[in-house]
């Protein structure tokens, strides 16, 4: 084994990092050079007993199968186990996107607990990525550097590779004669990473030689600001945040550009997607700046935040059903639906009351005069109390849903993710 061979030494310094946790592999394994080197290096250096390969096949391309095939091959051979899972895709606009989300989503089913998944992402990947995110307007955020290990479904994803340049891949692959595929669309200049790849950074290394470096290390500081700016978001979120919504009084003693990271803290906390800097300034120039009698909404793909009581409260669609419900039977193991645009979801149930999963519960709206039993505790509270302390508006109490189970509310399906009687 050639010891100042940077790939090898990346797998080396990556394997003594983990050697405490003694964790078995699951490779992403497209048939690309990346993680075909990956692969081969992993297997000299990890006895083959704690590494399988998996291929997701998009069935976007008619070769997909005979990549199939070549990656079976190459694991035969090299003596791991290796399944194909295809996954369908091509519903939306934006295939690309489409495929990444359908091949983490089919990973994340796959990797067991303790189990680490690796992917051959590497530094030019890394330096492209910064390009575009900075093309795009990005912030700290965006322009920060994939992480070398983070944390996924049940285990963890590795990028052992991310200080290894794609010329020191090929060259691996050279070295120990290894074939792999090549996707003829990598070549297609129509895509913007294709473009920045073969067209912008040639160009840009005739004068900087070192840029694809350079650009990752841009986007480690990248990483190091947004983790300082991300504290700095909880704590102000800590401060703001009443257990119903964000406190107007308290928002407005941060300056503008820590409220705007509060309220993104906030969406990132609520599971909602991201509004744009534009959006959000939006937002807080409505909630913040209007008369305060004023009780101004704003909506959101996902439901909409209200200002009520000098509170700022995110109203999630599903929380209020078009009419009032009798009662409907629920054991809490899937979602529930109730009507085209109301469904109870079973992740809710779980996070917030994991003790009620499997029990024979109803789902309603009030009927007048019941108790609510707070969480974790014996005691209950009127229903009347309790949304009154919610800032939920008397138009809209009789349409929430409340989760009961003999004959007692045990929930109320309002705040969402932060919901807490
Ligand atoms: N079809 C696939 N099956 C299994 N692993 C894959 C597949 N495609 C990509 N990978 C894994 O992901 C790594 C990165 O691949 P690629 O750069 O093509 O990803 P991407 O589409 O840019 O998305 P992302 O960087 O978010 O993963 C590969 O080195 C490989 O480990």
């Amino acid at each position: 084994m050639n010891h100042s061979e940077p790939v090898a030494a990346a797998i080396r310094q990556f394997l003594a990092q983990h050697s405490s946790t003694n964790p078995s592999f699951l490779i992403a394994l497209s048939g690309g050079a990346d993680s075909v080197a990956l692969l081969h290096a992993l297997c000299e250096q990890v006895p083959k007993d704690k590494t399988q390969a998996v291929y997701i096949d998009h069935q976007l391309q008619d070769v997909s199968v005979e990549w199939a095939d070549f990656n079976q091959q190459l694991c035969n051979a090299l003596g791991v186990k290796f399944q194909t899972i295809p996954v369908n895709v091509g519903k939306s606009s934006s295939l690309e996107a489409e495929a990444r989300e359908a091949r983490y989503q089919a990973l994340a089913g796959l990797l067991k607990p303790q189990q680490c998944l690796v992917t051959g992402h590497h530094q030019d990947d890394q330096a492209e990525t910064l390009l575009l995110q900075l093309f795009r307007g990005a912030g700290p955020k965006g322009l920060s550097a994939m992480p070398s290990m983070s944390h996924f479904a049940e285990g963890c994803h590795v990028r052992p590779l991310l200080n290894v340049s794609k010329d020191d891949i090929l060259h691996y692959c050279q070295q120990h004669d290894l074939d792999y595929v090549e996707d003829p669309s990598n070549q297609d200049i129509k895509h913007r990473r294709n473009f920045i790849r073969h067209q912008v950074m040639p160009l840009l290394e005739q004068e900087w030689p070192q840029v694809k470096q350079t650009l990752a290390r841009a986007s480690q500081l990248q990483s190091d600001a947004q983790n300082i700016i991300y504290s700095m978001a909880s704590s102000d979120f800590n401060r703001c945040y009443t257990g119903e919504g964000l406190s107007i009084i308290e928002l407005n003693k941060l300056s503008n550009a820590r409220q705007r990271e509060v309220v993104r803290y906030w969406f990132e906390d609520l599971h909602q997607e991201m509004p744009s800097q534009k959006v959000l300034e939006e937002l807080l120039a409505q909630m913040l700046r209007s008369e305060s009698d004023a009780q101004p909404s704003l909506e959101f793909s996902g439901g909409s935040i209200k200002r009520f009581q000098g509170v700022l409260s995110w109203v999630p669609e599903t929380s209020f059903c078009d009419e009032s419900i009798d009662g409907k039977e629920w054991y809490g193991r899937d979602d529930l639906l109730l009507s085209e645009s109301v469904t109870v979801k079973q992740q809710w149930l779980q996070q917030q009351h994991p003790e009620l999963v499997g029990k024979p519960l109803v789902v309603r709206t009030r009927q007048g005069g019941e108790r609510v039993r707070k969480k974790n505790s014996e005691n209950t509270t009127s229903l009347k109390n309790y949304f009154q302390d919610m800032g939920i508006p008397s138009w809209q109490r009789d349409k929430v849903l409340l989760i009961v189970h003999n004959d007692e509310v045990r929930a109320v399906y309002h705040h969402h993710l932060s919901e807490k009687p």
